[in-house]
């Protein structure tokens, strides 16, 4: 079966932060236990979402957070409009990681929106204790390179769902803007000639 991508979304993030489990989460409504897998590569999924009358097919790229391979994750990036920057609110060094990809995918993407995820909220619901980032430094980090932030949880769900939502009705109120500024002009070109206006180093 073949399936019309409308958006391409990248996940990013330092090593076991949890991109491949709340990709699972959203896809797949479930939650693996059992002992930790590294991402090799990246996984794709096509997820269609439906916003208001439309429906928005996300093309998810799920990427390895080792550094091993940090190159290949920029091939995995190239022409996403979305990326799901991910850093583990229980782990500090993880959000330094986060700020790597952001000014990654700044300087290389200008048309990609950035989403903060802060996640395993559930480990810090049962014990404050273990939070080590804070709320409000992220949400001040977030306005200032204009990001949306979420904390989710991909064990119970907690605001999975709507982090993927608000993925998919921002790209779908902006190719509106689009379709508006541009009568005549195919959407579907249009977009994709975004996807290749990309770095080329
Ligand atoms: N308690 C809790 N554990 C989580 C959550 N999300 C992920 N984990 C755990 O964290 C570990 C890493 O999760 P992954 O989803 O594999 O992490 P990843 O970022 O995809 O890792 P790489 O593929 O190596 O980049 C696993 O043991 C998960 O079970 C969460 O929301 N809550």
């Amino acid at each position: 079966m073949t399936m019309r991508v409308d958006a391409k979304v990248v996940m990013l993030g330092k090593e076991s932060v949890g991109k491949t489990s709340l990709v699972e989460r959203y896809v797949h409504h479930r939650f693996l236990v059992g002992p930790y897998q590294n991402t090799i590569g990246a996984a794709f999924v096509a997820k269609p979402i439906q916003v208001g009358e439309k429906v928005v097919t996300l093309g998810i790229w799920d990427t390895a957070g080792s550094e091993r391979y940090e190159a290949m994750s920029r091939i995995y990036y190239r022409g996403a409009r979305a990326a799901i920057v991910c850093y583990d609110l229980t782990d500090t060094s993880s959000f330094q990681r986060a700020r790597f990809w952001v000014k990654e995918v700044q300087n290389c993407e200008e048309h990609c929106k950035i989403y903060l995820c802060g996640t395993k909220i559930d480990l810090i619901e049962s014990d404050r204790g273990l939070r080590q980032v804070d709320y409000h430094d992220v949400q001040d980090f977030a306005d200032e390179i204009g990001a949306q932030h979420f904390e989710t949880s991909s064990k119970t769900g907690n605001n999975v769902d709507e982090l993927f939502q608000k993925v998919a009705e921002d790209f779908n109120s902006i190719s509106f803007q689009f379709m508006t500024e541009e009568t005549g002009i195919d959407l579907g070109q249009k977009k994709d000639s975004y996807f290749y206006s990309c770095c080329h180093s």
